[in-house]
C-alpha cells in the first residue's frame, strides 16, 4: 500500500529535475565566498525579499538563531508569541547561544496583536532591574497557529508598535512563500517591515537542505560572523544552493496546490464525528486535528499508518497533517478514507 507522509513538509524529497540541477551546479569554497551558485541564490533571495543581502544557512533553526544573536546582546529580552517555533522547537537556542530571555505574548491562532506586543515590552525602569526588550520576532505563516498568516497590513501595524519602542524586527519566514501565495501578495511586501527575514527552502519548496537569512548588508555582514561561530560556514554548498534556485523557479506557485489539498482534507475531517478541526485556521498547508476526548495519539497514529497514512502528534489529543510537494490528490483521498474509518 502506498504511504502518504503528512507528518511535515520537511519530508519532501528532491525531484529528478532538482537532482539534475544539483548535479550540474558550479561550486567553489563558500567560506571563501567563492561558490558561484551560493552567491547566485543569496542574491536571488535578497531580491525576492527586497533586502540588500542574504546568507545561505544549513537550517531554518540556524537562520533564526543567528538572527537572534545578531540583533541582541546577553541580558536582552525578545518578544515571541507563545507557540513560536523559536520558543518551542529550537532547543532553547535563544538562551544557550544568545543569553537572552523571552517574553511570550499571547496570540490568537499564533498571531499577535499590537496591544499584546505593547504589553510585552519592558518599560525602561528608573533602575536597571529590567532586561531591555530588544527584538520582536514574528512567524509567518504561524506553524502552531495552524499555518495561519499575517496580512501585510497587520504586519505593518505590529511594526509600528515595535519601532515606537526602538525594537528590532525579525521574521521567522520558514513558510513565508506559503503565506505570500495564500494571500496573493509579493513576499517582499510581507518582508518589508523587518530588519531580518529567514526563509526555508527545505519545506514546501522541496529542497533537501537549506534556509536563508536576509537583511541589510551591515546586518548580514554581522550575521555572517555568527554563522561561522555557530559552525554554519559551508564549503561547496552550491550543490545545495542549486536546489534552491531550481525550487524558486519551479515550486513556488504550486504551493497553492498544497493549500487546496489541505483545505479539502480539513473540510472532510471537520465533518467526521468526534474530530475537531478549526477551519478558520486552515489558511495554508497545515491541518491540526483534535481527537475525541481520551483518544490515544499513538494508537491513532498506528491505525493511520496501518492504512498508509503518516501524521504527526503535536500534544495529547492533537495531531497535525501537512501537505507538500510529495502529497497528491490520491494521498488526500487515502487520508480522508483512513480518518473516516477511524472516526466511526
Ligand atoms: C516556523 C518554523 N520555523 C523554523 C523551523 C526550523 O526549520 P529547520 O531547522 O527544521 O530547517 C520550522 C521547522 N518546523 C518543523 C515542522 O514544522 O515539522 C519542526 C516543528 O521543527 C518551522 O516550522
Amino acid at each position: 500500500m502506498p504511504t502518504v507522509d503528512l507528518r511535515s513538509d520537511t519530508v519532501t524529497r528532491p525531484t529528478a529535475a532538482m537532482r539534475e540541477a544539483m548535479a550540474r551546479a558550479e561550486v567553489g569554497d563558500d567560506v571563501m565566498g567563492e561558490d558561484p551558485t551560493v552567491n547566485g541564490l543569496q542574491e536571488a533571495v535578497a531580491a525576492l525579499l527586497g533586502k540588500e543581502a542574504a546568507l545561505f544557512m544549513p537550517s531554518g533553526t540556524m537562520a533564526n538563531q543567528v538572527a537572534v544573536r545578531t540583533h541582541t546582546e546577553p541580558g536582552d529580552e525578545i518578544i515571541l508569541e507563545g507557540t513560536a517555533h523559536i520558543y518551542i522547537y529550537e532547543g532553547g537556542g535563544f538562551a544557550a547561544l544568545s543569553g537572552v530571555s523571552v517574553c511570550c505574548a499571547p496570540g490568537e491562532r499564533g498571531l499577535l496583536t499590537p496591544a499584546a506586543v505593547a504589553a510585552a515590552i519592558r518599560a525602561p525602569g528608573s533602575l536597571s532591574h529590567f532586561p531591555v526588550t530588544r527584538l520582536l520576532c514574528l512567524e509567518n505563516s504561524a506553524n502552531r497557529g495552524g499555518g495561519t498568516v499575517y496580512t501585510p497590513a497587520r504586519t505593518r501595524a505590529l511594526a509600528v508598535v515595535a519601532r515606537e519602542h526602538g525594537l528590532a524586527l525579525h521574521l521567522d519566514g520558514a513558510r513565508l512563500l506559503n503565506a505570500a501565495v495564500a494571500q496573493g501578495v509579493d513576499p517582499a511586501e510581507l518582508a518589508e517591515p523587518f530588519d531580518s527575514v529567514s526563509v526555508c527552502l527545505s519545506k514546501g519548496l522541496g529542497c533537501p537542505v537549506g534556509s536563508l537569512l536576509a537583511g541589510s548588508r551591515a546586518f548580514i555582514e554581522r550575521a555572517h560572523r555568527f554563522r561561522k561561530q555557530f559552525g554554519g560556514g559551508m564549503r561547496q554548498a552550491g550543490i545545495l544552493a542549486a536546489a534552491g534556485l531550481h525550487a524558486l523557479e519551479r515550486h513556488v506557485d504550486r504551493l497553492a496546490d498544497d493549500h487546496r489539498r489541505a483545505r479539502r482534507l480539513a473540510e472532510a475531517l471537520a465533518r467526521l464525528p468526534g474530530l475537531e478541526v478549526d477551519l478558520e485556521a486552515v489558511q495554508t498547508n497545515m491541518v491540526y486535528i483534535g481527537l475525541p476526548a481520551g483518544a490515544d495519539n499513538a494508537a491513532w497514529l498506528a491505525e493511520l499508518k496501518a492504512r498508509g497514512v503518516l501524521a504527526g502528534a503535536v500534544k495529547p489529543g492533537l495531531l497535525r497533517a501537512v501537505t507538500h510537494l510529495d502529497v497528491d490528490d490520491a494521498g488526500i483521498d487515502a487520508a480522508i478514507d483512513a480518518f473516516t474509518a477511524l472516526a466511526r
